[in-house]
């Protein structure tokens, strides 16, 4: 906007370039090449007049000498000289008249005419010219400054289109800067999600390890018991089905305190906040009533009519040393519920090393 603003400004100043200097030009006061010459033909016209009225009065005379010279000092100038032809012989003219009067002689009407009517005829002539002139410098100088201002304006006009044109490649840039970066984003989010279940993968697990680093945690490795036999009874689809249940149970059971991942197959790991066994114990026990609440049907299982599950937990700091640890010993307890037959839950004690929590 402020670009804007500025375009405006010079554009408006421009325009009234050319009337300030059409004034100056016409401004009064300065004595032109036009104007003495206009006053030295006054005092020569009155000087005629002077002698035509009595060129034999001594009175009449000396003032016609006056103005004579007074006309002579303003018809004297260089430029008069140098451009007008009549200025040089008009001048001796005035120049002998001045002298006859000066030594007391009367000049006839005739003598009169010849010397003072030519000088008049010069000086109008040195006017019109004059005048000519001044009108051709100003046409001259008014077509300069419009030029002048018709270059501004196009130059104005020029920066405005090329800070538009800046402005909008710098907009569609960035524009698709941000899309990229929103790309990339989505991508890498869809990189570290599960895309059946939607909770996050194993590598969202190690991400989110690196995020508590130096905290308290527990693992919770969760496994369906049979689940072979249930796709194989029901088909892969109902198995997916299951799946996608199970994410949503085992996250509503742990109360949103805790998050869920998919390490592959049909095993869940679930991370969470946790300061000592009990407390793992609590969220094992409650998660088994929960799913038994839920009746989940199992036509192929060889103990139950109902879905189970295995699980087996650990208490760690969180860190990549804690991690494999702390995974390490829920795993073993995984295998050990499996090993008693499944359907149970254990909460590893592990031994102190880098990166326990403490048992
Ligand atoms: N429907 C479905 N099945 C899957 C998927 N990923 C793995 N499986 C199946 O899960 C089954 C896992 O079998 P196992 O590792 O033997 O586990 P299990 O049958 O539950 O046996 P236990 O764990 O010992 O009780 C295999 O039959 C896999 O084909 C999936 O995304 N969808």
């Amino acid at each position: 906007m402020s670009f804007t603003a500025l375009i405006l400004l010079i554009t408006y100043e421009t325009r009234w370039v050319h009337p300030e200097i059409h004034a100056y030009f016409s401004q009064s006061g300065n004595l032109t090449g036009q104007q003495l010459a206009t006053r030295s033909r006054g005092y020569l016209q009155e000087s005629l007049g002077l002698l035509l009225e009595g060129a034999d009065e001594p009175a009449h005379r000396e003032r016609a000498l006056f103005q004579l010279e007074l006309a002579y000092s303003l018809f004297d100038i260089g430029l008069y000289r140098r451009e007008y032809a009549c200025t040089e012989p008009n001048l001796a003219r005035l120049d002998r008249l001045g002298q006859r009067l000066q030594a007391g002689e009367a000049p006839t009407p005739t003598e009169l005419n010849r010397s003072l009517l030519a000088p008049i005829g010069c000086l109008t002539e040195i006017e019109m010219g004059q005048l000519d002139r001044r009108g051709l410098a100003t046409n001259q100088f008014v077509e300069e400054t419009r030029r002048h201002q018709t270059l501004v304006l196009l130059g104005s006009l020029l920066i405005y289109v090329l800070g538009i044109v800046f402005w909008w490649m710098h907009e569609r840039q960035r524009r698709s800067a941000e899309r990229a970066t929103r790309e990339s984003l989505k991508w890498m989010s869809r990189a570290m999600l599960d895309p059946l279940t939607g909770v996050g993968n194993r590598s969202a697990l190690n991400e989110e390890i690196v995020q508590r680093e130096g905290r308290p945690v527990g693992l919770l490795l969760i496994d369906i018991d049979f689940f072979k036999q249930y796709n194989d009874a029901l088909g892969h689809p109902d198995g997916d089905r299951l799946l996608r249940r199970l994410a949503m149970l085992i996250d509503e059971s742990l109360a949103g305190q805790a998050r869920l991942y998919r390490m592959g197959g049909d095993e869940f790991a679930a991370l969470l906040d946790c300061h000592e066994d009990a407390t793992l114990a609590g969220d094992c026990q409650r998660l088994t009533e929960q799913l038994r609440a839920a009746s989940l049907d199992h036509p192929a299982h060889p103990h139950s009519d109902h879905v189970t599950l295995s699980i087996g937990a650990a208490r760690f700091i969180a860190g990549e040393a804690g991690l494999a640890l702390g995974y390490a010993a829920a795993d073993q307890a995984l295998y050990r519920v499996k090993g008693e037959g499944r359907d149970g839950w254990e909460v590893a004690r592990v031994e102190a090393a880098a990166g326990n929590a403490g048992a």
